[in-house]
């Protein structure tokens, strides 16, 4: 049975239809990866399915989000916001749980950027502001991730690793990127969008890069 049945996916920009109607299912253990030609409708298509889902998911906007003035822990932090009372919160600003402090430490560590922690947002690099935002959606341990070019700004062994990562904590998985031959390493599922429908849906294991190339 799906985990997720989508149905009569649409969005318009000014009467103009950019994604659908388009439908697809999701299966508990898909790792999608979403690819396209720039313009193709993928980030669209990802705010669809977070309109969707809300609480179900954990999002990496292609914009990431991060509050600038807070430190880093904070920013993860706010994965778990709505999980906590207003008291928990507010206590937390001013002086974090050790349980959170260490839960965030770890993911950090796991990203390699530990020595961040209580560096403000605004003093990151953009691959460390990717981490961060990457960060708070694993922090929040939702069923599915849903991540739009999460790991655009981030070297290649550090791409692999992120990939890796998003992989070993969410079950279920569907991200927008560039990078086919990453796509195909991480994903269970390659799905193509070309003018704002579904040109491509197959196991990654059964498709090579040039069959994806087709949609550029
Ligand atoms: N806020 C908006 N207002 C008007 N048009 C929009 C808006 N957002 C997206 N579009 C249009 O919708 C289409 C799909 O855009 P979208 O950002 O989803 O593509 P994409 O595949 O994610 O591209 P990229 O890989 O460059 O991020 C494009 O033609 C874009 O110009």
């Amino acid at each position: 049975m799906a985990e997720f049945d989508f149905q009569g996916l649409t969005a318009s920009f000014n009467g103009e239809r950019v994604i659908g109607p388009l439908s697809f299912q999701v299966h508990r253990g898909d790792h999608i990866g979403l690819v396209g030609k720039s313009g193709a409708g993928k980030s669209t298509l990802i705010r669809l399915l977070y309109d969707r889902l809300e609480a179900k998911a954990a999002l990496v906007p292609q914009a990431l989000g991060l509050v600038n003035a807070l430190p880093v822990f904070h920013n993860v932090f706010m994965g778990q916001l709505d999980r906590h009372s207003a008291w928990y919160n507010a206590v937390t600003l001013v002086r974090p749980f050790r349980k959170d402090r260490e839960a965030v430490r770890l993911l950090l560590e796991e990203l390699a950027i530990p020595e961040k922690q209580w560096a403000p947002a605004a003093s990151l690099s953009g691959g460390q502001r990717q981490r961060v935002a990457i960060a708070r959606a694993v922090y929040r341990q939702a069923p599915v991730l849903l991540a739009d070019e999460p790991i655009s700004a981030l070297d290649g062994p550090m791409a692999q690793q992120v990939m890796a990562m998003l992989t070993k904590h969410f079950s279920t998985s569907i991200v927008a990127m560039h990078d086919v031959d990453l796509a195909l390493a991480h994903c269970t599922r390659i799905i193509g969008i070309q003018n704002g429908q579904i040109a491509l849906d197959a196991p990654a294991s059964e498709i090579a890069a040039a069959d994806i190339a087709t949609l550029y």
